[in-house]
């Protein structure tokens, strides 16, 4: 096992600049996801961890041991990348065995390591099997075993199911989690899908834009986003995000939501030192609203999205979209007027200007 360690990490392509002041420690056998959206310096980053590029600044250092000009073959990684690299000529037995012959593990050792991983990832029955006739799923999966089975330090896999089938997806998700937990192997696992990142990760560091936003477990950063794009990133749906102005209510401060003369309450004690006319962004995630006949927000509902077990209701006016989460029974209808109350531990306030989190004052 080996932590991982980047210090002040950047690449540029030219004059483009990738990846920015990157500092990240990732420690043994943890499992770190890097979350965002495309483009905004993953793969980058995860290359310069494998050796595959270099970095323009900053340190890579696995345990004390610092990466500058170590070849990625010298690195102790696994790498699984998107597309899967099978030798399709080759059994899928010999796939497994690929490596170790390789690196000269004996006979028996060999057999018994690949029946091992054939055995844990499902791929017993077709072991005699060419790779050529198997399916892109079975494909991945046998991609991911014959790196795995090297027992590398650190396994970094860059979006090894974006190409899988959804329900195989979520199979792969729990296999992925249960080998890492089995080998405690360092794993960094580059993915723009939230549900991957937030089911498997230990921690997760959301980037855009080539920086690093915030890093923490799945559910803080879910709770606690530190800036308005976190927030709005993560969730399905995002967390709602309102623009508005504090401003004095009684005893109490509220934010005025601005055009649609809609006003909502902050709590007593929240967000103490906020001063009045600061233009914020209100914050609070579908599922943490409620219908009441009581005082709240009133908002015309615009669609009804029924998933399941699940309805959203898309709500609003005069430019604001605001969604809700209920349950399937939830008796209302496109064009309804409906009140909204917030819960109110869940309501989170940010900068408009920065976009930071305003942190509750106690
Ligand atoms: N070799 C390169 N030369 C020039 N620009 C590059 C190079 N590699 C990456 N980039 C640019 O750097 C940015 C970050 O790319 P990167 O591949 O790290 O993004 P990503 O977050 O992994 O997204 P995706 O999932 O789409 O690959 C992109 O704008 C990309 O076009």
């Amino acid at each position: 096992m080996t932590s991982i360690h980047l210090a002040n990490l950047g690449k540029t392509f030219g004059s483009f600049t990738a990846l920015r002041n990157m500092n990240l420690e990732i420690a043994d056998g943890e499992f770190v996801a890097l979350l965002g959206p495309s483009g905004c310096g993953k793969s980058t980053t995860m290359n310069m961890i494998s050796g595959m590029i270099e970095p323009s600044e900053g340190e890579i250092l696995f345990g004390e041991r610092d990466m500058r000009g170590v070849p990625m073959s010298r690195r102790g990684v696994g790498f699984v990348f998107q597309n899967y690299a099978i030798f399709t000529h080759m059994t899928v037995y010999e796939n497994l065995a690929y490596g170790l012959c390789a690196t000269g593990v004996g006979k028996a050792e060999r057999e018994r390591r690949v029946n091992d991983m054939a055995e844990f990832l499902h791929l017993t029955a077709l072991l005699k099997k060419p790779a050529a006739g198997l399916s892109v799923n079975i494909l991945q999966r046998l991609a991911i075993g014959r790196s795995a089975i090297m027992e590398p330090a650190i396994f970094l896999l860059d979006e090894p199911l974006s190409n899988v089938d959804a329900a195989f997806r979520a199979v792969m998700r729990t296999e992925l989690k249960h080998l890492q937990r089995e080998f405690r192997q360092t794993m960094v696992y580059v993915t723009h899908d939230q549900l991957e990142a937030m089911t498997m990760a230990d921690r997760i560091a959301v980037m855009d834009h080539g920086k690093l936003l915030q890093v923490g477990t799945p559910i803080d950063v879910y709770n606690n986003p530190s800036n308005v794009f976190v927030a709005g990133f993560l969730g399905s749906p995002g967390m709602n995000l309102i623009k508005g102005r504090s401003v004095a209510s009684g005893e109490a401060m509220c934010i005025d939501l601005g055009e649609a003369g809609l006003s909502a309450p902050l709590p007593g004690a929240l967000f103490r030192g906020l001063p009045e006319g600061k233009a914020v962004v209100y914050g609070f995630r579908p599922e943490h609203c409620e219908l009441t006949d009581d005082d709240g927000l009133r908002l015309p509902v615009n669609f009804v999205e029924r998933i399941g077990a699940r309805t959203i209701l898309h709500m609003g006016q005069g430019g604001h979209s605001i969604k809700g989460v209920f349950d399937n029974r939830v008796p209302v209808r496109q064009g309804d007027i409906v009140t909204l109350a917030i819960d109110p531990s869940n309501i989170r306030l940010f900068d408009a200007d920065t976009g930071a989190a305003i942190v509750e004052t106690h």
